[in-house]
């Protein structure tokens, strides 16, 4: 990681020389520094993505898809370079950041292959020499703010589709992840982008990122990350009506019928759980088993936990949490709960590992049992592998208690019974429901959530098009004179 910024086609140190450190996950060492944007880096951003609009939207969707396919190619050559990145910035155990990278591939593949695709209507006037052409125009400039749960996948899933349709950018990653980003980055450039249409800046949101959201030059505002910094950026964001597209928040049910096939409930449950630390959006956070099941399932996932191995992230099943504040932040959780009577199966603490993991920010998968639905473990997003769980009887209550949460993205359900699928779909009230198959999402499928889950969507033709506006020009070409009712010919005799 160099740790500068790239705006209008030019690395540069913050115009005041700050800096942030970042840290090893792992172990908690210092990986580097990187700069920390001013107001004025900031404005300079604004105005190269304005400057480079135009050029960058005319020169037309399969020049542009071109550019990406090149980027995707040179990410492909280099990928071992990436999944070192995110192995050292995330703490991913080497198959994730495998994993992760093919998906950064993938979605790059998918937004190029949009160009020329997406067309706007011809759609009938008021006469039949009258038409309304809608077109189907980029908003201008994009602010793209990533978190560092996926610090290269939510990356290309924001720049790819935001640069296909000619929009301009700025990216800001999380300060927890910059590597990833300015990684990729670099391959864009590399790939072709011009001078203006892709600006990279880092700082933290807490001190610049208001500045940014409100800035007058922001069109549309794509950003993934915590529902109370979501609703921060919609407060400002109102400022100027930037566009949003917000995906915050989840806290996914994970439900399993008495019919269930439990080795593939189990199996999707520890990858739903324990997939990047329980540091995913579309995590199970929330376990419920049918009482008839119950104690086999449970006593099933708690031996599998046990097995999950944590630590050197070349031999390792799961990695550590992200940050001091995140370690804290559950262990605090998991105090809460026993204090509250819930009962630790297993886990609830940091494991005992040697040597350079011993400061490294690492949680034991955690298992916790006779939850109240009210408590903090039912209802916030922990972020964590730390799972609760409860019995349920009917499925009235199977649907009462996994609607009951503010957040609305991912579900999860297991049953063997093609009404109860059917009823479920019609049930469950989030933006994804995951039938007897683990996620994740796919980049055909719309990412998107109910209740404080966000705004918009990401993926699929619906959220390629989040990045359009539809202009519309009507046109009269009868070449006749024309008839407006409330204004008087005889004026024009
Ligand atoms: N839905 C999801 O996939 C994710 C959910 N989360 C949830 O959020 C919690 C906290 O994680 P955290 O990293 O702090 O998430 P944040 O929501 O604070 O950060 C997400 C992104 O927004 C930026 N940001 C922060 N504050 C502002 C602001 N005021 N204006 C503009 N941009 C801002 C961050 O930059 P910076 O890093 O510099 O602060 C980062 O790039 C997690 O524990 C988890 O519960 C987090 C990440 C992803
Ligand atoms: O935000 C996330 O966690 C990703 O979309 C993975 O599902």
């Amino acid at each position: 990681m160099d740790g500068k910024l790239y705006i209008d086609g030019q690395w540069v140190d913050s115009s005041n020389g700050d800096t942030l450190t970042k840290y090893n996950p792992v172990t908690g060492e210092v990986i580097g520094k990187f700069a920390a944007a001013s107001r004025d880096d900031v404005d300079r951003a604004f105005d190269a993505a304005e400057d480079a609009f135009q050029k960058w939207m005319d020169l037309g969707s399969v020049e542009r898809s071109k550019i990406i396919y090149k980027a995707k190619e040179l990410i492909e050559e280099n990928r071992k370079e990436l999944e070192n990145i995110i192995i050292q910035e995330n703490g991913k155990p080497v198959k994730e950041a495998a994993e992760e990278v093919d998906g950064v591939l993938d979605q790059m593949q998918y937004y190029a292959e949009w160009a020329r695709k997406l067309n706007g209507e011809v759609v009938e006037g008021t006469t039949n020499h009258r038409k309304i052409f809608q077109y189907k125009v980029p908003y201008g400039t994009v602010v793209a703010l990533t978190p560092w749960n996926f610090p290269a996948g939510m990356v290309a899933r924001k720049l790819a589709p935001a640069l296909l349709t000619g929009n301009t950018v700025i990216l800001k990653p999380s300060s927890d992840t910059p590597g990833s980003a300015e990684w990729i980055v670099k391959k864009f450039i590399q790939a072709g982008v011009p001078k203006g249409a892709l600006n990279y800046i880092t700082g933290r949101g807490s001190v610049i990122g208001d500045y940014i959201v409100e800035h007058k030059k922001v069109a549309l505002i794509t950003m993934t990350g915590s529902t109370s910094t979501g609703q921060r950026i919609m407060q400002k964001a109102s400022a100027n009506m930037a566009k949003l597209m917000l995906e915050l928040g989840g806290k996914a049910p994970f439900m399993v019928w008495k019919d269930a096939d439990i080795n593939n409930a189990l199996k999707t449950l520890l990858w739903a759980k324990y997939w990047n630390a329980g540091q995913s959006c579309i995590a199970a956070e929330r376990l419920y088993v049918h009482e008839d099941i119950y104690d086999t399932f449970i006593n099933k996932f708690v031996e599998l936990s046990k097995k999950i191995v944590v630590g050197d992230p070349s031999r390792a099943d799961m990695g550590p949490l992200i940050n001091t504040t995140a370690l804290k932040g559950t262990e605090e959780v998991v105090e809460e709960a026993k204090e509250s009577g819930a009962r630790i199966l297993y886990g609830g603490s940091k494991p005992d590992l040697s040597g350079p993991y011993k400061n490294g920010y690492f949680f034991l998968p955690t298992i916790i049992d006779n939850v109240d639905q009210k408590s903090k473990i039912f209802q916030e997003e922990i972020f964590a592998p730390v799972i609760g769980a409860r019995k349920v009887s009917d499925v009235e209550e199977m649907y009462s208690l996994a609607n009951d949460s503010k957040y609305g993205l991912a579900s999860y359900l297991f049953t063997k019974d093609p009404n109860l699928i059917f009823e479920a779909a019609e049930r469950i009230r989030f933006g994804e429901l995951y039938i007897n198959m683990p996620g994740p999402e796919a980049s055909q499928g719309y990412h998107t959530g109910f209740r404080l889950t966000g705004q918009a969507g990401e993926g699929s033709r619906y959220g390629i098009l989040e990045y359009l506006k539809i202009k519309n020009i009507y046109v009269d070409y009868s070449g006749k004179p024309l008839q407006i009712n409330t204004v008087r010919d005889d004026l024009f005799q």
